[in-house]
This record gives C-alpha cells, structure tokens and sequence, in this order.
C-alpha cells in the first residue's frame, strides 16, 4: 500500500551515548530520502584506517528504541562504495526493535587503498522499514506453482536451463548414413 509519506512518520527514541553527545543527531537530508546517515563516533585522536581487505565494527553512539514492528537496516552509502570501494560487510545489517545496545557499523574496505575513518565522518545509512513476523505452520505438502524447484537463473537467459533443455530437443538433421555432408562440416567449422 502506497502511503502519504506524512502517514510513514513514525516516532523513534533515540539515545545519545557519552562518546557522540557532541555529534550531531541523525537527520534525513532531503524531504524524500529513504535513510539518515550514520556517523562514526571513534575517539577524535585516534582514527581507524582501514587497509584494503580490512573490516572493523564501527560505533555510532547511538541507542534507538524502534517502535514494535519495525526495524532498521543499516546499508552502505553508495558515494564511499563507488569512490573508495568502502561497505557495510553484512548488507543491510538488521538492527531489531528490541535492541538496546549501541548501534555499529561493520564497515570491509574493498578498495585498493587504505580508508581512514575519522570521527563525525558519514559511513552508512539507516532505514526504518515495517517487518512481517511469519507464524511458522509445518507442513508435508505444499501447493504447486509453475516455477516449481526452478531458480538461480533457471528463467531468461541464453544459458539457463530450459533453453538448454530445448537446445537438446532440437532435432538433428541427419545426411546419409548419419554422416555430415561437405557443406556441414564447413558450417560447423565456421562455429555455426
Ligand atoms: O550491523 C549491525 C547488525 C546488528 N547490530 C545489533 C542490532 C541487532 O539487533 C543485534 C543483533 O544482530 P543480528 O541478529 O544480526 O546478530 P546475530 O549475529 O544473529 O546475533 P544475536 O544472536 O545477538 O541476534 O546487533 C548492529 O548494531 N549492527
């Protein structure tokens, strides 16, 4: 359901631990945005660098206190992963609403160069979404589909399975004596 986004507010407390009480609250950038940004709080004269290959769990000094039945999703920023090859190793990472701890950021420096990560920098982005909680019913029998078991590219592409299923329902012209003609051999030496 497609909801007016004043109808989406939903109120978070948020908790301001002593190490960020000097770093600014999170706050959506533009009316739309989907995320706020999350800042490191590492102590101001003592960075972490990561070299290439490295992960680190970052703190962000921040407690939230999500409402029940939401939670939020700690993503990458797209501009430190596009310029400094710089994620969020367990994208998105899920932080529960009945979490109560410091919220961090395990950042994984894919880049070729070591990224510095200084305090008050933005590394991620936080999203508050709705969740479904499944009530899980055991089951021996499940209803059909047309999909089936079919999956990991068994749809669309040149080399998925139906079609190379139906490559080899293709039926083979046969010469004389099952044996390919002149012509034949010189089309499939051309790879045809
Ligand atoms: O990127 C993350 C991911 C998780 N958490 C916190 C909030 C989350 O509610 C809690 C547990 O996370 P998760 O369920 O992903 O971890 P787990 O490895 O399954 O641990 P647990 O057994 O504590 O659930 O850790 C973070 O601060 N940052």
């Amino acid at each position: 359901m497609i909801r007016r986004p004043e109808q989406n507010n939903v109120k978070v407390n948020v908790r301001r631990l002593d190490h960020a009480t000097d770093l600014p609250l999170p706050a959506y950038q533009t009316a739309e945005a989907a995320g706020f940004d999350l800042v490191a709080a590492v102590p101001a004269g003592n960075p972490v660098t990561l070299s290439p290959g490295d992960s680190a769990l970052i703190p962000t000094g921040l407690i939230f206190e999500l409402p029940k039945g939401t939670e939020a999703q700690v993503r990458p920023r797209s501009g430190l992963a596009a310029k400094f090859g710089l994620t969020v190793l367990n994208s998105p990472g899920t932080i529960d609403s009945d979490y109560r701890g410091e919220v961090s950021v395990i950042l994984i420096n894919l880049g070729k160069k070591p990224f510095t990560i200084n305090r008050g920098e933005r590394i991620a982005q936080m999203i508050i979404a709705p969740i479904i909680r499944a009530v899980l019913m055991e089951a021996a029998v499940l209803s059909g589909t047309k999909r089936g078991a079919g999956g990991f590219g068994s749809t669309g592409s040149a080399t998925s399975a139906s079609s190379a299923q139906k490559k080899k329902q293709k039926p083979v012209t046969k010469t004389r004596n099952n044996k390919k003609s002149k012509s034949q051999l010189k089309k499939s030496a051309r790879g045809r």
